[in-house]
């Protein structure tokens, strides 16, 4: 498989190939990699892979994506990295050996499932973010090992990506990590999983300003192509077109999970900000998934709500953007919405470099009126925003309905999921995917329920480890000169 940037010019090689770009991260030209094609499902595929487990569904629909690395080796990588070993925090009643259970609200009179919940935050840091990034901290040591090379990866997060980097990173042998976080801006849970780590491979940099300022510091410093080059510069956030892919597993196995035969549809309903999750969901569904509807479901921070419903893409700047009791959706510039753009604007680098020109001279495009948005409707995505209020009331009906705890980001996947019930089409299953676990968002938990969420043992008493973190101006070049002095 062959890759392109959605920019136009994907560097040397002319179309790379996965490794590259994995270990490339942003494209030379600040796009985003993309396949040169979408890989296309066929039903005899989609019918022998019901009922595989995890590991051997990652490892079929990997290897459409991933041509450089040989079956046996991608085979162990897949087999490595998804056990209930390391999923293994899933709710009681739940099987671990599943990987992302779907743990049902609603069903039928006859039992079938009709709305749940996907459980995609069971790995060691209880967010989604984990599902990729344990593959992507195995393939790097896979790749560096053969090459003989190293990587100093730069990250941004808000709240998340950072400590599922941290955990999958820490220890590997050639690695470092540069996370960005935004100073102040997280949950005191989200602040000790990434700060209170130890090892002599992670650095963490809290910046004073909006997880968008981290963003654009990694973007510039990915820009500076003589600094990448000379400092091994990687990335993680989902950038990295390896984040994406590993995330298009759990949408067919959340499909194979929700459907007994593959006539049938499902509907997906995804918090979401950087639009990384659901643009694995929208690739899903191109390369053939029976995907009826994406929903997608923003915070406050509604930038991308605001373009499905009226065709503009207006990035806020970090005043304009809201901390929210969802912080790891307060984004207001979603990187992968590029690659959709890229899809909508009929994979036309030249729209698309000319559209992202707009945006990264901090102004807004508008396709409304265009024949591009004319089209929108055949991509199945439908949108909606929830609010503090919305959270507080939707964690505490499903807590009494059902007696299920849900964080803060999955309720607002959940208040949007209900909203456009009517947008899904009869019989169709929905199933929101839960981006994290309640843990996380305690404070808010207590104001929704009165009570604390439950902890996992092994995560007991993190708020009180030492914390190691250096804060900083949102600044590119000092980023760059706190690399330099420690690589
Ligand atoms: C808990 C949680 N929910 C939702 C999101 C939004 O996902 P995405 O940025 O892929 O749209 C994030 C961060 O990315 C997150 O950490
Ligand atoms: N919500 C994320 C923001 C970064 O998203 P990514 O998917 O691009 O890594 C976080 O928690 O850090």
């Amino acid at each position: 498989m062959k890759y392109l940037s959605t920019r136009g010019h994907a560097g040397q090689p002319a179309n790379p190939e996965f490794c590259d770009i994995l270990l490339g991260g942003l494209a030379p030209d600040g796009g985003l990699y993309l396949p040169e094609t979408y890989p296309q499902v066929t039903r005899a595929e989609l019918d022998a892979w019901r009922g595989l487990s995890y590991a051997e569904l990652a490892f079929v629909i990997l290897s459409k994506f991933i041509t450089d690395i040989p079956a046996a080796d991608l085979k162990a990588i897949c087999d490595k990295t998804y056990t209930a070993e390391v999923y293994r925090h899933v709710r009681a009643g739940d099987d671990a050996r599943d990987i992302t259970p779907v743990h049902w609200l609603e069903k039928d009179a006859d039992g079938r499932g009709r709305f749940g919940l996907l459980e995609l935050s069971n790995g060691p840091t209880l967010a989604f973010k984990d599902m990729a990034m344990q593959l992507l901290g195995n393939l790097f040591e896979y790749v560096l090992a053969k090459r003989g090379e190293t990587i100093n990866i730069l990250g941004a997060t808000s709240g998340d990506t950072g400590s599922a980097a941290e955990y999958a990173m820490r220890g590997k042998h050639g690695v470092r990590v540069f996370m960005l976080s935004p100073h102040g801006k997280m949950s005191a849970f989200q602040r000790a999983q990434m700060y209170s780590l130890q090892d002599d491979n992670i650095f963490n940099i809290a910046v004073t300003g909006m997880f968008d300022d981290a963003q654009d510091i990694v973007k510039a410093v990915s820009n500076d192509h003589a600094f990448k080059a000379g400092h091994k510069i990687g990335a993680v956030n989902s950038i990295n077109w390896a984040r994406v892919a590993a995330q298009i597993v759990y949408y067919f196995k959340g499909y194979f999970a929700a459907t007994e035969s593959n006539d049938e549809q499902v509907a997906f309903c995804v918090p979401s900000g950087n639009f990384g999750n659901i643009c694995a969901g929208h690739i899903a569904r191109q390369m053939g998934l029976p995907v009826a509807r994406l929903i997608l479901a923003t915070n406050e921070n509604d930038v991308l709500d605001e373009f499905f419903r009226s065709g503009v893409y207006r990035p806020r700047r970090a005043a304009e953007t809201h901390v929210t009791s969802s912080p790891s959706m307060d984004i207001s510039k979603a990187s992968n919405f590029e690659r959709f753009v890229f899809d909508l604007v009929g994979r036309d680098p030249r729209k698309v470099a000319a559209l992202w020109a707009e945006v990264d001279a901090g102004r807004a495009f508008d396709l409304s009126g265009t024949d591009e948005f004319a089209r929108i409707g055949a991509f199945g995505f439908v949108s909606g925003e929830s609010s503090h209020a919305d959270r507080l009331a939707t964690i505490r009906k499903v807590f009494e309905q059902y007696g299920v705890m849900i964080d803060t980001h999955t309720a607002d996947g959940v208040k949007v999921a209900w909203e456009h019930a009517a947008a899904v089409p009869a019989g169709v299953p929905v199933l929101v995917l839960e981006t994290a676990l309640p843990v996380k968002f305690a404070e808010t938990i207590v104001e929704a329920l009165g009570r604390e969420p439950e902890r996992p043992a092994d995560l007991e008493g993190i708020e009180k480890l030492p914390q190691r973190v250096e804060v900083m101006a949102p600044d590119a070049e000092a980023v760059k000169r706190f690399i330099a002095e420690r690589v």
